[in-house]
């Protein structure tokens, strides 16, 4: 068994605080490193741990070998000029970090001091190895992790954001420089009001994190370095400290400028009718369902009423599709001028349109509808050099308490409809049982 004892120093001999490794105890298996003696630059003894570390099966594997065959090519001149240098001064070497190559051709990692020694009788080296291969591989893990995460933050489209209690901004990513043009050092410090245009907004946001501790796609707007206001979608979650009390938001806020107005851009092409801008078929469908509904819960009824533009095959045939269509756009606008914000007007399709009133009485709504007639009489179009006009008729009802749907009112006022034109066009009917 090698001897660690210090009373085996020969000093004056180069080896200088040396112990004898002589075999006579069992400290250098019970060592909790690796150790290894070197005699000559060849191992000529190793413990379990050296064996473990090389990925020995026995130490018959590595005695004899040479201890250079063992060091990363990386690390061989460092380590060789510390070896030549304890040789030559005997001054133990402190714990540096080497690379070895293990049997196996795995990459080991070692922590490794060495000092002079005797080995039976002759000058050798003692060097004593602390295996670190795992906590250097999850040393490299967490960098690269560190690394990732950075590059993320950096080009992170999203940016991140931090407010204590009171609202005021903890931190804020890069990312806000592209979304506010601001550096995230002139936002620290500030209240994350100070960016919201309407206070609203920012006391629904607070409102929702007080109510629900977390939002996802919270809508709102921001005000850019620049005076812009954009669009902004926010994900967030509320922070407590250790007793349990409310810290502050942490989340993310990203740009949706462009996405809202792509949505405002398909939502409008959905409901709009594109040659007059009213609400197309669909859209008022829909939404004169939505008023049903609310007269038959809160309020008395509400009136239907559909308008036909009288012989508008014949301005068609007549004059062309063009003119046809400058006469829907003029009966649109003519329209418009009769009626209040809250009044829904829409095409139906063709040269048909429908128009609910609410707040009306039969009397005010047949009054609205006469002076939509009556500004149509008094309105000429020209093409071709000839100068005419073009009436309108309209069939008028109003929601009773049987009435569920929409459809049943359009039913009836198709049928007013149906008599005012029989009657004579350019009047309204309002439709009787
Ligand atoms: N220019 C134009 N014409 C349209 C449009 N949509 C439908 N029309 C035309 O509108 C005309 C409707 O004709 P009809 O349903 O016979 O009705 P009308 O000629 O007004 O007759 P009455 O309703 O009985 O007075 C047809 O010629 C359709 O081609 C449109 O968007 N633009």
């Amino acid at each position: 068994m090698a001897s660690l004892d210090p009373h085996s120093q020969q000093p004056g001999r180069g080896d200088v605080g040396a112990p004898e490794t002589d075999g006579s105890c069992d400290l250098f298996d019970l060592a909790p490193a690796g150790l290894a003696v070197i005699v000559d630059g060849r191992l000529a003894r190793v413990n379990a741990i050296a064996q473990q570390i090389l990925e020995a099966d026995t130490p018959d594997q590595l005695i004899g070998r040479g201890l250079m065959d063992f060091v990363h090519p990386m690390d061989v001149v460092q380590t060789g000029n510390r070896l030549r240098r304890l040789e030559s001064g005997g001054i133990p070497n402190p714990a540096t970090e080497v690379r070895l190559i293990s049997l196996r051709d795995n990459l080991r990692v070692v922590a490794a001091s060495s000092r002079l020694c005797r080995h039976e009788g002759r000058p050798a080296l003692l060097v004593v190895a602390l295996d670190m291969t795992r906590r250097h591989l999850m040393e490299a893990q967490r960098q690269d992790n560190e690394q990732n995460l950075r590059r993320l933050f950096e080009s992170m489209q999203d940016v991140y954001y931090r407010t204590d209690a009171q609202g005021i901004v903890q931190m804020v990513g890069p990312g806000v420089r592209r979304v506010l043009g601001y550096e995230p050092r002139e936002i620290i410090g500030r209240a994350a009001e100070d960016y919201y245009p309407n206070p609203d907004d920012r006391d629904a946001f607070k409102q929702a994190i007080r109510e629900y501790g977390e939002v996802a796609d919270f809508p709102g707007q921001m005000v850019r370095s620049d005076g812009q206001v954009i669009d902004i979608s926010i994900s967030s979650h509320a922070l407590y400290d250790e007793d349990g009390q409310f810290a502050g938001v942490e989340g993310i806020y990203r740009d949706v400028t462009e996405r809202k107005m792509l949505e405002r851009k398909l939502r409008l092409l959905a409901t709009t009718d594109p040659l007059t801008g009213i609400a197309n078929r669909r859209d008022f469908l829909e939404r004169a369902g939505d008023r049903l509904r609310h007269h038959r819960r809160y309020g008395p009824g509400l009136t239907l009423i559909i308008l036909d533009l009288d012989h508008f095959k014949a301005v068609n045939d007549r004059f062309g599709h063009v003119a046809g269509d400058r006469v829907l756009t003029r009966f649109v606008e003519e329209a418009c001028a009769e009626l209040r914000e809250t009044d829904l007007f829409g095409r139906l399709g063709g040269e048909e349109f429908c128009l609910i009133l609410e707040q009306a009485n039969a009397a005010q709504a047949l009054q609205v509808v006469e002076r939509i007639q009556l500004r149509m009489r008094q309105t000429t179009f020209e093409d071709d050099g000839e100068r005419y006009r073009v009436t309108v008729s309209a069939g008028a009802t109003e929601s009773n308490a049987d009435d569920h749907l929409i459809e049943r009112l359009l039913e009836r006022a198709d049928k007013a409809l149906y008599q005012a034109k029989r009657d004579g066009r350019d009047r309204v009917v309002w439709y009787r049982d």
